[in-house]
């Protein structure tokens, strides 16, 4: 994971510049970007999309939309600096013609390019086949393509195939923003530069693992998108097999893209298939019902803006996951995630095993059991939960649970930067390392495909659950058994 490539000049080329994530997402990291002396300083940004907008009414957009994201800690100074650097260029993504505005402006460019495609993922074929066509991929240039990459195996396949026409695949930066979270690279410094936690992180000390992919929000008016997709291929397929990827895999033997990437995908070919014989038993698919969210009702799913009144797409998703190698070898991994659930948390949990000869009270044993907890947000930090004695004259030798903890929100350390802001970071310093390789993604996608045959072979009941619980109960049956259960944020 190289960090420290010089910057050089280049140029961002945006398509899908007035999208949802481009406005909420993308121009915010920018604006840090600049604010943090991180843009070079010839570095230009080019937003391209079909509305017809002049650069003054686009850069009202966009400004409205820093604003609203920095909140107070906005600086003219910072904005006046990145907007030297906007322009905007109306385009018709399908329309060949329109390509030849781009080739016209690259010849004045930076010599590098980096074409960012936020738009929707049926159009990323036909961008690079048309700026192909117009003599508008410049020599060196890099394509980052936001995810979902296809909507299955063969889909998959078929962009790449067509992307990698034109780029290689040292050009092509496939986006996971789970990746750019500060406290997943923290799982890389925490796993691999601990030898505490490194000589211990296999099948002798580990009980089992969650991660849980919680968030309160549900579609926010994407039912078009949403409805077609469902939580398993939303946010499975992609955010949370690479960190179970990251959990996972071996040791890279150097922390360059390549050797991560190779110890990811290692992992994903262990990945035992759910099948029709076991999807029963390992998986759990639901969709939410009305309900309250703090105290605020919440209408279902079915009931939600553009929706229908029938709709067989998940919005929750639990797994139970087995990895076939030596490391892993009787590890279940529990994997749940979904919309309108209780609260917003994504995290890790690592469950060790209690003492093989244990000596202190024996129904304290479960309680008392050493937990790993690694927090992606709210509060970013890691938590270990350690056994000691209680303080106390009365009890003996009674143990209690404590945590020693990492805080990384904690106010010295300052901001914690979004995502989007390493990610864009990385991607003109050409560090690859947090992007997801041709072969991950079709692994990831062969092993999701699998399921949802499986799901559809066994017609695998959609559960209902209340908005603002915690999904269905048969997630917590799914888990339950040997005294597990799901972590409970309290904790
Ligand atoms: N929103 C999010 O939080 C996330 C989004 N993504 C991915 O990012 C990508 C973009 O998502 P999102 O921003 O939500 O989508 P939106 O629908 O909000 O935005 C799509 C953008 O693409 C442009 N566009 C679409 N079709 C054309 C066309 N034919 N010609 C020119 N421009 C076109 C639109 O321009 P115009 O408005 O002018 O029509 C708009 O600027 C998708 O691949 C999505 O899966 C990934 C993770 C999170
Ligand atoms: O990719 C996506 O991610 C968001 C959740 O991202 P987070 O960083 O806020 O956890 C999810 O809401 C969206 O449906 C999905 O497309």
């Amino acid at each position: 994971m190289q960090t420290d490539t010089e910057l050089a000049p280049c140029d961002l080329i945006l398509f899908g510049c007035v999208g949802d994530l481009s406005l909420r997402k993308l121009f915010p990291a920018l604006y840090h970007l600049q604010a943090a002396g991180l843009l070079h300083e010839q570095s230009r940004i080019i937003g391209l999309a079909r509305k017809p907008l002049d650069d003054e009414s686009f850069a009202a957009q966009v400004e409205a939309a820093v604003r609203r994201a920095v909140g107070s800690a906005f600086k003219e100074s910072h904005w006046q600096a990145l907007l030297k650097r906007i322009r905007y260029l109306r385009l018709e993504l399908s329309e060949p013609k329109d390509y030849l505005a781009i080739k016209t402006l690259v010849v004045d460019l930076s010599p590098t390019v980096i074409y960012y495609l936020a738009t929707p993922p049926e159009l990323y074929g036909t961008v690079c086949e048309n700026l192909n066509a117009s003599d508008a991929i410049v020599p060196g240039g890099r394509i980052a393509l936001e995810k979902p990459v296809g909507h299955d195996l063969e889909s998959s396949r078929c962009i790449n195939d067509t992307v990698s026409r034109y780029f290689s695949e040292s050009q092509i930066y496939r986006i996971d923003h789970y990746l750019g979270k500060e406290t997943v690279q923290n799982l890389i410094a925490l796993r691999f530069a601990n030898n505490l936690f490194g000589s211990q992180w296999d099948q002798n000390h580990i009980d089992h693992v969650q991660i849980t992919l919680a968030e309160e929000v549900g579609i926010e008016g994407r039912w078009g998108y949403y409805d077609r997709v469902g939580q398993m291929r939303d946010m499975v397929q992609n955010h949370l097999i690479q960190l179970l990827c990251m959990v996972a895999m071996d040791p890279p033997t150097q922390l360059t893209a390549d050797s991560i990437r190779d110890e990811k995908l290692n992992v994903l070919r262990a990945l035992r298939p759910i099948t029709a014989k076991n999807v029963a038993r390992r998986s759990v698919r639901g969709q939410y019902r009305a309900g309250q969210i703090d105290g605020v009702p919440c209408p279902g799913y079915l009931e939600e803006q553009g929706g229908r009144s029938n709709s067989d797409t998940e919005t929750f998703v639990a797994l139970r996951v087995s990895i076939d190698n030596w490391r892993w070898s009787g590890v279940p991994f529990y994997l749940r995630t979904g919309k309108r659930l209780a609260d917003k948390v994504s995290e890790i949990v690592i469950h060790y095993k209690s003492q093989r000869h244990y000596i202190f009270d024996p129904r304290q044993r479960s309680m008392v059991q050493n937990k790993l907890i690694i927090r992606l947000q709210p509060d970013e930090g890691i938590r270990l939960r350690v056994a000691t004695k209680e303080q106390s004259l009365q009890q003996g030798m009674a143990l209690q649970s404590q945590a020693l903890d990492l805080d990384f929100g904690g106010g010295q350390q300052g901001r914690i930067p979004d995502a989007y802001e390493r990610l864009l970071l990385e991607l003109m310093r050409g560090n690859s390392s947090l992007f997801v390789r041709r072969d991950e993604i079709e692994a990831s996608w062969e092993w999701c495909d699998n399921l949802i045959d499986a799901w559809h072979q066994c017609q695998t009941p959609l559960e209902p659950y209340a908005a603002g619980s915690w999904g269905p109960d048969s997630a917590d049956a799914l888990i339950s058994g040997r005294g597990r259960a799901w972590h409970q944020r309290v904790d």
